[in-house]
């Protein structure tokens, strides 16, 4: 840089102050014209390396700001070795084992539905574009587990419809699992776009290569709690209305119900929706309260907690990774097959939606006790009231009609998990010495 600025120092201001140079006028042409091939050389260089900075530097933000920076990666993919990894990870090993192409396979509930699925024999294949909404190296990590199982994750993005049909050219895959969204509630007011692309572009890309595939696939997909909305019923049940989203987080979830609904009802596919009610456990998200107040209580820094008007309590039906994992599997075995084929509905299909929740709220501020009791710190509470940016006061799910159809029964309590998840929070940081992003 500072060389460019000394060069661009040796040009005269004016053309003016240039004609008063003592050497003679062809001299000072020739000089002219130098100066200018260089100046300009020095300007393509410095054009360039921004272009490059633009392009490949990572956000200095980790929140990165443009969704559509992400579509404009570009993915490596295809040719006989990717293929033959393909195969190899999709193979079914077990009797009566299912194939399943997992989307968002290097996510938190992903990673571990995919090991799950790979331990009981079914062929698994991971999709992940790798984003970096958070740490995109507790990504890396993840996948660095599910390959040790023998889980391949393709590197791309859902929006691909290209790399998703040749996924299904590959491998007839039985079951899709779709995790693979734009998640958090908050995070959809600084980057709106995110959600739009992932949540309703990238279902809708998915769904259309889903419904031409021969055969179809039954998709069992990641909806969310927060369809729930501005509801003020407990315990939440699926009849409940889903028309008062709090946030576009929420909102998109709901339209990804709706697109659910037409795919069925158009094009025969078999689809269930689970509603999530605030996921946690080891290998977590660290963009989720639970997990960035456990960073911050071990740095001695203060933690938001939110709190209602009135000193109301803000409560989340928090439910461990391990039921939800359970229920995930539970979805996919009791799917009924797709009807259609080749794009054409061949008579009515499945359509379902669930509750996955834990059906014991717990109040933020006791979230907080537990964590201190655990890491052996004291918090630094900073309460705060509860921003009216997505943040729903409560939560709390009916579950039921889980527990009827799908054998759905949550067994971990919220102690019990966050032990688990700080067990791992300690050895994952701490053991390899790393810090939490
Ligand atoms: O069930 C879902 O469908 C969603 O669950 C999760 O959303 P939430 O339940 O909002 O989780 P999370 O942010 O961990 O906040 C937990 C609690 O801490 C409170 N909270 C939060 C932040 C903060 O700074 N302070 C605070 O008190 C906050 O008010 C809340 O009461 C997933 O992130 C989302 O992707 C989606 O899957």
């Amino acid at each position: 840089m500072s060389k460019q600025m000394s060069h661009l120092d040796d040009i005269p201001s004016t053309p003016g102050k240039f004609k008063m140079e003592k050497s003679p006028f062809v001299h000072n042409r020739l000089r002219w014209h130098s100066s200018l091939a260089k100046l300009t050389f020095w300007s393509f260089i410095f054009l360039g390396l921004i272009l490059i900075f633009f392009f490949r530097s990572p956000s200095s933000n980790p929140l990165p700001q443009d969704p559509s920076r992400r579509s404009l990666r570009t993915y490596n993919w295809g040719g006989p070795a990717w293929e033959k990894r393909v195969r190899s990870s999709a193979r079914v090993r077990s009797h009566n084992g299912i194939s399943v192409l997992v989307t968002g396979a290097a996510g938190f509930v992903g990673t571990h539905v995919s090991a799950a699925l790979k331990r009981r024999g079914d062929g698994v294949l991971g999709l992940d574009n790798f984003n970096d909404y958070y740490d995109p190296s507790l990504k890396r990590a993840r996948q660095a587990l599910l390959e040790r199982s023998g889980v391949f994750i393709v590197e791309g993005d859902i929006n691909d419809s290209a790399l998703l049909r040749k996924l299904f050219e590959v491998v007839a895959f039985t079951h899709v699992m779709h995790l693979a969204a734009q998640a958090g509630v908050r995070y959809a007011m600084e980057n709106p776009g995110s959600y739009v692309h992932s949540n309703i572009a990238g279902l809708v890309s998915l769904l259309e290569v889903c419904k031409s595939a021969n055969p179809q696939p039954a998709i069992v997909w990641a909806s969310s709690s927060s369809v729930y909305g501005l509801n003020t019923k407990v315990p939440f049940s699926e009849k409940d209305r889903t028309d008062q989203p709090a946030s576009l987080y929420a909102a998109t979830k709901k339209a990804g119900e709706e697109i659910a609904h037409t795919y069925n009802h158009i094009y025969g596919l078999s689809l269930t929706g689970l509603r999530f009610f605030t996921v946690y456990g080891p290998w977590g998200r660290p963009d989720m309260a639970y997990f960035f107040f456990t960073r911050d209580i071990l740095k001695g820094k203060s933690i938001p907690i939110f709190e209602a008007a009135n000193h109301g309590t803000v409560a989340r039906d928090f439910t461990y990774i391990d039921d939800i994992v359970k229920g995930c599997l539970a979805a996919l075995d009791t799917a009924e097959k797709s009807t259609g084929s080749g794009g054409k509905k061949k008579g009515p299909a499945q359509l379902r939606v669930y509750n996955l929740g834990n059906t014991s709220p717990v109040p933020v501020s006791d979230l907080v006790s537990i964590l201190e009791r655990l890491l052996k710190v004291n918090a630094k509470r900073d309460i705060m009231k509860l921003p009216r940016n997505g943040d729903v006061q409560f939560t709390h799910a009916n579950i039921s009609l889980a527990q009827r159809e799908l054998g759905y029964k949550p067994s971990t309590d919220l102690q019990t998990g966050l032990k688990k998840f700080v067990r791992w929070y300690l050895s994952y940081y701490n053991g390899g010495k790393k810090a939490a992003g």
